[in-house]
């Protein structure tokens, strides 16, 4: 698992160069009718150190399939713009969700450009720009509100993650687990650049700095962090992991409603992926309304 302050470090990469594949794009009719070869070459901002320790291709980015993405899109339908190719590529490529972000340069070096030259080139720089949300309860501490606020402080200064938003709190009883206090929940919405694994680790770092040990499944604690949501469910940004380490969506959000209430509170047109389905929010409610969740005074 990545450290808390990984964000911060300067960014391990993978890059793959001089792709080459055949296609139409160009202004020109000729262009679009001869064709001519186009290369790419890619830098990828990738957290490596999960996949350094534990040598499993799933915790890394596969550049064989990234390559075979570059060469359908310099292959598919023509675009007047090498721009508009490049940033296809970039958008293709952040679909990944390790990917923080791409550098992509693309290459026409047999362009009619008119006199004698080697090679033309663009350069898009993308960052991966996808919202989350993250869950926060606490029911340990002289003040797990102010635990709240003060963690979702934490939050807008991590680097990576940007424009947060902190629902409502909910006082809420407890969920399972043994007898213990009642809870203190809200859900914060936020965009990020940092790839799930990292932001997971990041909040786990926020939980140990406000004195979070795991002991007990589902017992009292100062402070939890649950990733619930990454991406737009149903869309190409939308983050699915069976991971046990990282499952999302969060496989118990839905059957939450101190999760669900703060979360509809802050953003009443939310929904979120149930199995195969993606249901508003606002028509999970009816089913968690005897859980007992209070808006705190
Ligand atoms: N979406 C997720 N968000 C946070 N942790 C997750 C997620 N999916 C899996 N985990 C894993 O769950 C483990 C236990 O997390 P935690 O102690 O916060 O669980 P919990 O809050 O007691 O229970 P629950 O997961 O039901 O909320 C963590 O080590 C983490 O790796
Ligand atoms: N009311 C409430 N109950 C819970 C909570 C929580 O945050 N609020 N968290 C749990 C494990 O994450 C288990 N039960």
């Amino acid at each position: 698992m990545t450290d808390t302050h990984s964000a911060r470090r300067s960014p391990d990469r993978i890059t793959l160069t001089g792709v080459t594949a055949y296609g139409y794009h160009g202004v020109l009719a000729s262009e679009k009718t001869d064709g001519q070869e186009f290369g790419v070459d890619l830098c990828l901002e990738v957290d490596l150190s999960r996949a350094g320790e534990s040598d499993n291709l799933a915790h890394t980015v596969n550049y064989a399939e990234v390559a075979a993405d570059v060469v359908t899109i310099l292959q598919g339908p023509s675009q007047d713009l090498i721009e508009g190719v490049a940033a296809q590529i970039a958008d293709a490529v952040l679909t990944r969700p390790l990917v923080e972000a791409v550098e992509v340069t693309l290459h026409k070096p047999h362009a009619p450009v008119g006199v004698p030259f080697t090679d033309v080139t663009v350069q898009v720089r993308r960052e991966r720009d996808v919202p989350v949300v993250i869950a926060l309860g606490a029911n340990l501490g002289d003040d797990p509100a102010d635990t709240l606020n003060r963690a979702a402080e934490r939050l807008s200064g991590l680097p990576g993650l940007r424009d947060v938003v902190l629902s409502a709190l909910f006082e809420t009883d407890p969920v399972g687990g043994p007898e213990q206090p009642v809870y203190t929940n809200a859900v914060a919405l936020a965009r990020t650049s940092l790839a799930p694994w990292r932001l997971l680790a990041a909040l786990h770092g926020i939980e140990h700095e406000f004195g979070r040990t795991r002991e007990i499944r589902w017992g009292a604690r100062s402070l939890d962090l649950d990733l619930i949501q990454v991406g737009v469910p149903g869309e190409t940004s939308e983050v699915l992991s069976d991971d046990p380490e990282l499952l999302l969506p969060h496989p118990r959000a839905h059957q939450r409603g101190f999760v669900l209430t703060p979360w509809h509170s802050v953003d009443p047109s939310a929904a979120l992926r149930v199995g195969d389905a993606v249901s508003p929010v606002a028509d999970l409610l009816p089913d968690v309304a005897d859980q007992g969740v209070r808006p705190r005074g």
